[in-house]
């Protein structure tokens, strides 16, 4: 600020003796605070991690996309609304997660959120930035509870689940540091989200989105997994207990095997068993071989978000595989 005072106040006096106009002065100044807010806003988008949204966001097309084959339809501003409620919940969870990582130390110059290490934002701005994200999200549920005929006491419960795990894996009892962090992956990303998506559209709570919720589950704890893997050594240094540190790298790398080659054992017996249009997610395993190669050899820098690539393309072509199904043809249970 004091920079821009002193600019602003040399351009001042410039004036009349360098052909400066005021016009210019004005603009200079005016692109200078545009540009400003431009770096800022970015600085907010780059510290939700939008990389990861593909991990709310296909469980979301599931759940819609399940409840289109049981009623028939897709209301697509419910569809819109759940999707905005889900990632903003998921967005605030990164901004929780941010801030405690960074008060407790373990985040560094070394990491890969450095929104705050780096004095990208301050403090103050994600933790204002994380409740006006939960207060919007609050606000969506709330449209939602209009639009939809779910029960109130079944929309809150699986929202407050949602909202709870998002704040509870980094704050408060801190569910990362105490190396449940992957259970709350596991469920917050698989069942709750998918299960939220299809009774918004139906109106019910049901157990088929929980099981078809499974293999885009275990996939995105891959993400996970792989990026609490890469981080071992730090987070062993900074006190904190995760999966990985627990079962060390040579088991790491099994279920990082297991969590990306499991999915694909499912889609095998779908495909196999009810219709072949399951068989579309297999398409993908030629980035999950490549995967593999990459955890084996410890290359684990660019996993996270390749893992994260491997989940958006593979949730697509399980949603795609649902909707080509013929009718009558997929297990409903
Ligand atoms: C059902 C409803 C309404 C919402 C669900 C919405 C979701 C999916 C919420 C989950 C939010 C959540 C748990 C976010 C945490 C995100 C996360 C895994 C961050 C990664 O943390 P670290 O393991 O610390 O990674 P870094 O080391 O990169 O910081
Ligand atoms: C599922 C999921 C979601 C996220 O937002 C993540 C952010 C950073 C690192 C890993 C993430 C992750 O595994």
């Amino acid at each position: 600020n004091q920079e821009m005072k002193n600019k602003l106040h040399t351009g001042v006096n410039n004036f009349g003796k360098n052909n400066t106009t005021p016009t210019t002065t004005r603009m200079s100044r005016r692109a200078r605070v545009a540009s400003d807010v431009r770096q800022k806003c970015a600085a907010y988008v780059l510290a939700l991690r939008p990389w990861s949204f593909s991990a709310s966001l296909t469980p979301v097309a599931l759940g819609s996309v399940l409840a289109y084959k049981l009623e028939g339809s897709v209301d697509l501003l419910i569809l819109m609304v759940c999707a905005v409620t889900v990632l903003v919940v998921h967005g605030a969870g990164n901004l929780v997660n941010t801030y405690y990582d960074f008060s407790k130390g373990i985040d560094h110059k070394k990491s890969d959120d450095r929104t705050l290490v780096d004095e990208i934002l301050a403090p103050q701005d994600v933790v204002m930035f994380g409740a006006l994200l939960y207060s919007l999200g609050c606000l969506c549920a709330t449209l939602l509870y209009f639009l939809s005929t779910m029960k109130l006491e079944h929309l809150a419960l699986i929202y407050f689940g949602g909202l709870s795990s998002s704040f509870l894996y980094t704050g408060g009892i801190g569910l990362k540091y105490v190396a449940l962090g992957d259970v709350v992956i596991l469920i917050t990303f698989g069942p709750l989200a998918v299960m939220f998506a299809h009774a918004v559209q139906v109106g019910y709570l049901s157990v088929l989105p929980l099981v078809y919720a499974v293999p885009l589950a275990l996939n995105t704890e891959a993400i996970l997994h792989s990026n609490n893997t890469r981080d071992m050594d730090s987070d062993k240094h900074a006190g904190i207990v995760t999966l990985a540190i627990l079962i060390g790298p040579t088991l790491s790398y099994v279920l990082y095997n297991f969590l990306l080659f499991v999915p694909y054992v499912l889609f095998c017996i779908l495909a196999t068993r009810y219709t072949i249009s399951m068989a579309l997610p297999l398409l993908t395993l030629p980035m999950a071989f490549s995967l593999e190669k990459q955890f084996r050899s410890r290359f684990y820098a660019k996993i996270p978000q390749k893992t994260a690539k491997l989940n958006l393309l593979m949730g697509l072509f399980y949603v795609f595989g649902i909707i080509l199904a013929p009718a009558g043809s997929l297990p409903l249970l």
